[in-house]
């Protein structure tokens, strides 16, 4: 089991601004691996890659210094009622103690040593400042050598450099990781993730590359040699699509499983598994052997979250042949990557099957929605501003975002694909960039960017991939912008290549954090985290994934709570996405249940954690309630996630799971009325309700021009179409101010054929 769940985090180096993560190289360190989850491989050849430090990370994700994270042990000298009298200690008063301490750590050289013993300079203030403590205590009793030492210095003029043999021996007693350093440096070595996989390593792998655009057949084409292999396995990016290879697979009469985070499907059952397997690419084994793995999507490779799970699908999955679709951005990252192991790379280069148009013109009002239409925005409130607007056209639109639980998802797409429904119109967030399949003609981008910043190309090319696809009712596909400002800019994204992959995410595992606390029993999970960020180390390629930020942020809420480390991790991994208190506060009664060593039954967290008083609950009546049922929603998910891996206390898994599929049905009833729900948020009564509703307009309303808004500053200030703005807009003011006559030199003055663009 891997480390993470999916981090710009410690390390993004060379993607979206994120350079203040950089790390710098460690000056030495081992160069020999640590095979703490795998023997070391004999087939590794390639020199072993530069180290780098994580250095600069933000506290709150764990980039705290090593040095910043350690806590000194008081260490006091054993106690006498009355001073010691003898011809060692008479003429030795505290003052000279003192004295001579100060100066021995004013030596350049004893700093210097103290730093080789791996005391910086704060751990060493630190350490020094306890000996002293030590060393002039009321009543200490010294150890003869020591006090011999300082008799010496003090009345002989001996040299102070000879208390750093006594100073070391009680640094090591304040801060006992330094003697474990070389070890914890070692368990800490992520450089070479290829020898943690044994079982791949003892096969000589057959590595298939199809890359091509979206919607060229790559995936098509891997499933069918998976299909016709005696075993294999599917390595999807989502749950959905999980489930989509496992039925299609099934249907098309091989037998076929599925295991996504939350469930687990069997085409016979449990008893009798099947010889191809679907799952989720976290899901994958490593250990499981087959004749052929799909791993989907393998430009996920850079994803800052969940990167680690394809990167360890690709050098863990024990497979004679592998079969990777994506971009082909991802060939020569695959290549360096199973480089070290002597795998090649056989690559078949895949065309789109349908054309894929930029238009000319924007949306510009959605007055001119068309059927087939889907526009896509990143955040929910966006959605709800968009399907407000619709809305006041009499247009009822299908709903997909990330929150949504699957069956909801699939009831919309599945109303937005049915020619026969009058909702032929979808709004999305970029939750459809990747898997279902939509009878979309045109995908309009209602804005290009994300938290302020443009969104990467190959982003756009992947959410502007989903029109015209393949076998729909639309065989050409369009892309277009909300603002017809946005179209140039949609241009330029759309035509820049999409640069290689040059940095890939990686996680440490379960026995490596574990390996790592043996030599820290004291250490809390949050400083155990803390300080295996602190010294681990990476190769130039490779990044951390963000899912340790959340970790320890879950790390932190249960800190208190008594776990074991096994326990306390995969709590801590789980899928939870917290951003609100309630979830919060669900998660730690769940951990303090179990604790307790009390079961989480069906009952227990109806009644404690769901806070349910009538089950499946009523129908939503407004958006919050929607907002409150996904929550719930993703709740028992975390329960379900939990009890395949502690099905002993979390007995009633099928019970929550029935759970569930009831809130899936509530919530689908919800999303298909989202229009109506906004209406009815209006119409409530009450004058305070319909305060609420005026509100919450204008608070949609401020979030559509707010996105607006940033987008045209993206615009002008970030591409490198700037220039062309500023010439258009010298046009556009001097039109009216100018002669036709003057106009035309200006014109050609600035290079400006005519007033197209
Ligand atoms: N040879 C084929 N025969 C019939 N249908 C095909 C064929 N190739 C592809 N398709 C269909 O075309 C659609 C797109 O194919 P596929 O999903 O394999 O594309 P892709 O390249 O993997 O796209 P993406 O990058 O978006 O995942 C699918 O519905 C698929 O079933
Ligand atoms: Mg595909």
């Amino acid at each position: 089991m891997s480390f993470l769940q999916g981090t710009s985090l410690w390390i993004r180096r060379g993607m979206g601004g994120s350079s203040k993560y950089l790390t710098r190289p460690l000056a030495s360190t081992s160069t020999q691996i640590l095979a703490v989850t795998s023997r070391p491989n004999s087939t590794t050849r390639s020199p072993k890659p530069p180290l780098r430090r994580i250095r600069g990370v933000p506290a709150d994700q764990g980039g705290l210094e090593f040095e910043d994270i350690v806590e000194a042990r008081v260490v006091r000298p054993p106690q006498l009622n009355k001073a010691l009298d003898n011809d060692f200690t008479e003429g030795i008063d505290q003052t000279s103690l003192a004295l001579a301490l100060d100066e021995f750590a004013r030596r350049p050289i004893v700093r210097q040593l103290a730093a080789d013993h791996g005391l910086g300079q704060k751990l060493f203030i630190k350490a020094f400042y306890s000996f002293k403590q030590y060393c002039v205590a009321q009543n200490a009793v010294l150890e003869p050598a020591l006090l011999v030492t300082f008799h010496d210095i003090i009345k002989r003029n001996h040299d102070v450099d000879r208390l750093y043999e006594f100073f070391l021996n009680h640094a090591k007693k304040v801060f006992p990781h330094i003697e474990a350093m070389n070890e914890l440096k070692m368990i800490s070595d992520l450089t070479q993730p290829h020898n943690w996989y044994p079982d791949a390593r003892t096969i000589q792998r057959k590595i298939i590359f199809h890359a091509g655009p979206t919607n060229s057949g790559k995936t098509h084409n891997a499933l069918k040699r998976f299909r016709e292999a005696k075993s294999g396995v599917y390595c999807g990016p989502l749950k959905l699509l999980a489930a989509e290879a496992f039925i299609r697979t099934n249907e098309l009469g091989v037998k076929c499983d599925m295991v996504t985070g939350e469930e687990r499907r069997f085409a016979v059952d449990s008893f009798h598994p099947s010889t191809h397997l679907s799952s989720t690419v976290e899901m994958l084994s490593t250990t499981m052997r087959v004749e052929v793995a799909v791993i989907d999507e393998i430009q996920m490779l850079r994803d800052e979250q969940r990167g680690w799970a394809w990167t360890r699908a690709l050098l863990g999955v024990a497979a004679d042949e592998v079969h990777l679709c994506g971009e082909p951005a991802a060939i020569d990252m695959v290549r360096k990557l199973i480089e070290p192991i002597g795998e090649t790379v056989e690559v078949f280069e895949y065309e789109r099957k349908s054309p894929l148009n930029i238009s000319k013109e924007g949306l510009r009002s959605f007055d001119r929605v068309e059927p087939g239409d889907a526009i896509v925005c990143f955040s929910k409130k966006v959605i709800y501003s968009i399907t407000r607007q619709l809305e006041k056209l009499g247009i009822k639109p299908a709903v997909i975002y990330g929150d949504l639980p699957p069956g909801a998802k699939l009831s919309q797409a599945a109303r937005f694909n049915d020619p026969d429904d009058p909702c032929n119109v979808l709004v999305s967030t970029d939750a459809i960039g990747m898997g279902l399949n939509l009878n979309i003609k045109r995908v309009v981008f209602a804005g290009l960017t994300r938290r302020s910043e443009l969104i990467p190309n190959y982003q756009a090319l992947q959410i502007g991939g989903r029109a015209g696809r393949f076998g729909t009712q639309y065989a050409e596909g369009v892309v277009t912008t909300f603002r017809q400002e946005d179209i140039g800019t949609l241009r330029d994204i759309l035509g820049k290549p999409v640069p290689p992959i040059e940095i890939v995410g990686i996680s440490p595992t379960y026995e490596q954090i574990e390996t790592f606390s043996f030599h820290l029993p004291q250490a809390s999970f949050v400083t155990l985290l803390d300080l295996f960020v602190s010294v681990c180390s990476v190769s130039d390629h490779f990044f951390i994934c963000s899912t340790v930020k959340q970790m320890r942020h879950f790390a932190e809420l249960i800190d208190r709570v008594a776990l074991p480390l096994k326990v306390r991790y995969t709590f801590c991994i789980c899928p939870l996405n917290v951003e609100d208190k309630k979830k919060e506060a669900a998660f730690v009664k769940m951990a303090n249940r179990f604790s307790s060593g009390q079961l989480l039954t069906y009952d227990w967290m109806m009644d404690t954690v769901m806070g349910c008083e009538e089950w499946p609950p009523a129908i939503p009546k407004t958006l919050a309630e929607l907002e409150e049922l996904e929550d719930l929603y993703e709740i028992i998910d975390t329960y379900l996630w939990l009890s395949l891996r502690f099905p002993d206390m979390m007995p009633d898994e099928e019970a929550m799971r029935t759970a569930n599929g009831q809130l899936d049905k509530v919530i689908q009833v919800g999303v298909e009325n989202i229009v109506d729900l906004f209406a009815a948020q209006g119409k409530e009564g009450s004058e305070q309700a319909k305060l609420r509703e005026k509100q919450q307009t204008a608070k949609d309303k401020e979030e559509w021009e707010k996105l607006q808004k940033e987008q045209a500053d993206v615009n002008d200030l970030k591409l490198p179409s700037k220039r062309k703005g500023k010439r258009r807009s010298i046009l556009d003011k001097a039109r009216g101010v100018l002669t036709e006559e003057e106009l035309k030199i200006l014109k050609e003055a600035l290079g400006k054929d005519d007033d197209e663009k």
